[in-house]
């Protein structure tokens, strides 16, 4: 129950499934990267900060590596629903990664066209590894193949909120991912 129950049309992922799933995902990376030394998590802000610190601790938990968390905040939605093409940078990376092992932490991929940028990126900046856990993907929304080696749930083509995403900067912090109401776009 909360403020936003009114708008949610319908649920698509439940809190209950969403915490099985980073956990089998963290069980998966713990045991790939078992003796990975300096291991860097990425995570892409906004979006992925529930993600990150859910998945950080079930790898923990899982008896994953020791890791460092790195932020990034990028942004190509702003205000709407589909992405503007143009990936912003609105906070870089605090250190260097030079001959980092990295995994970038993402909440979504649905055009592609964020993820596909910050790949370039974080191999300019000569990580010697790069490898992508998405906790959602939408197949019939890719624009540009990018590879993702974990991914958790593939969705529909529809817009979706909750667990950190967000329309319009609102619906963060609902605890599970669903889809708004038409009218809710109208407003
Ligand atoms: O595959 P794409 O079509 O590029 O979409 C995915 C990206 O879009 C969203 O970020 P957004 O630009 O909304 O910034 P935010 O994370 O701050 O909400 C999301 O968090 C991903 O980073
Ligand atoms: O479906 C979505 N919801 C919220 N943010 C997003 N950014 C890309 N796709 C989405
Ligand atoms: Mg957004």
């Amino acid at each position: 129950m909360g403020w936003y129950d009114a708008d949610i049309e319908r649920v698509i992922i439940t809190e209950d499934e969403l915490r099985a799933k980073v956990s089998e995902l963290a069980k998966q990376v713990a045991t790939d990267y078992e003796s990975v030394d300096g291991l860097l998590l990425v995570c892409v802000l906004k979006g992925a900060v529930m993600f990150m610190a859910d998945f950080s601790r079930a790898l923990a938990a899982a008896g994953g590596p020791a890791v460092e968390l790195e932020f990034m905040a990028v942004s190509s939605y702003g205000q709407g629903t589909t992405s503007s093409g143009v990936v912003r940078i609105i906070k870089d990376l605090d250190r260097d990664i030079a001959g980092k092992h990295v995994i970038v932490i993402e909440d979504i991929v649905d055009s592609g066209l964020t993820l596909s940028w910050l790949l370039r990126y974080l191999e300019s900046r000569s990580a010697k590894s790069v490898d992508v856990v998405a906790l959602f993907r939408k197949p019939d929304a890719i624009k540009v193949p990018v590879p993702v080696k974990y991914v958790g749930f593939d969705i529909p083509n529809e817009f979706v909120v909750g667990y950190g995403l967000d329309y319009s900067e609102r619906y963060r912090e609902v605890p599970f991912v669903g889809i708004l109401h038409p009218d809710v776009y109208s407003r």
